[in-house]
């Protein structure tokens, strides 16, 4: 059976369509790193600084927000939906699958059902993940245990609760979540509208 879900503004989409997270939520805070030359690929190789995901992905991100800022913090969005073009183009930079999954296999961003996230305190601050975006390295790992007190608890924070709302860590990379009912979506390789 297609699954369908009401939109907040009249019809009826269904949860695996692509949408704009600020349609949904005005609680993140945005940080789009490859919309700037700041990420390793040292080039802005976004059109735009929006969060496309499909709406299931949206949903269950709303909804770890949501538990999040019970307890004072709130999600910055690193990177959402990214085009398979530009993936191809971060594996040739690092073709390590540990960092950037294999634009052959394509990577959940490519499905639309990823997140490269971090949590933010009251006064906008990040809590101290130990690295940070995009840090290629042990010390990125949630099994690199030789970190503070501090870094665990805030790791362990950020992982219980995407996980508690349908989503995969990923061993190798604090910021990065996969939602498990995404994993088997398709490919897409569209450019997103940035009007
Ligand atoms: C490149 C990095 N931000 C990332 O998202 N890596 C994972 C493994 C991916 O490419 O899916
Ligand atoms: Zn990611």
């Amino acid at each position: 059976a297609i699954s369908a879900t009401e939109d907040k503004k009249g019809p009826i989409i269904n949860d695996t369509t692509f949408v704009n997270l600020k349609d949904y939520s005005q609680n993140f805070v945005y940080d789009m790193k490859y919309a700037t030359p700041d990420n390793f690929l040292k080039e802005k190789v976004y059109d735009c600084a929006a969060c496309f995901l499909r709406l299931k992905t949206v949903n269950a991100l709303v909804e770890a927000n949501k538990k999040f800022m019970k307890k004072g913090y709130k999600i910055k969005i690193f990177d959402c939906y990214r085009p398979l073009d530009i993936q191809k183009r971060m594996w040739k930079i690092v073709p390590n699958p540990e960092y950037v999954a294999n634009p052959t296999k394509g990577s959940i961003h490519n499905r639309g059902g990823a997140v490269d996230i971090t949590l933010i305190d009251k006064n906008g601050k990040e809590l101290d993940m130990g690295t940070s975006f995009d840090y290629f390295g042990i010390e990125a790992s949630h099994n690199y245990l030789n970190v503070s007190q501090e870094i665990k608890q805030n790791r362990g924070l950020l992982k219980k609760i995407m996980i508690q709302k349908g989503f995969n860590s990923f061993d190798s990379e604090w910021w990065h979540y996969n939602l498990k009912s995404a994993l088997k979506d398709s490919i897409s390789n569209a450019k997103w509208d940035c009007n």
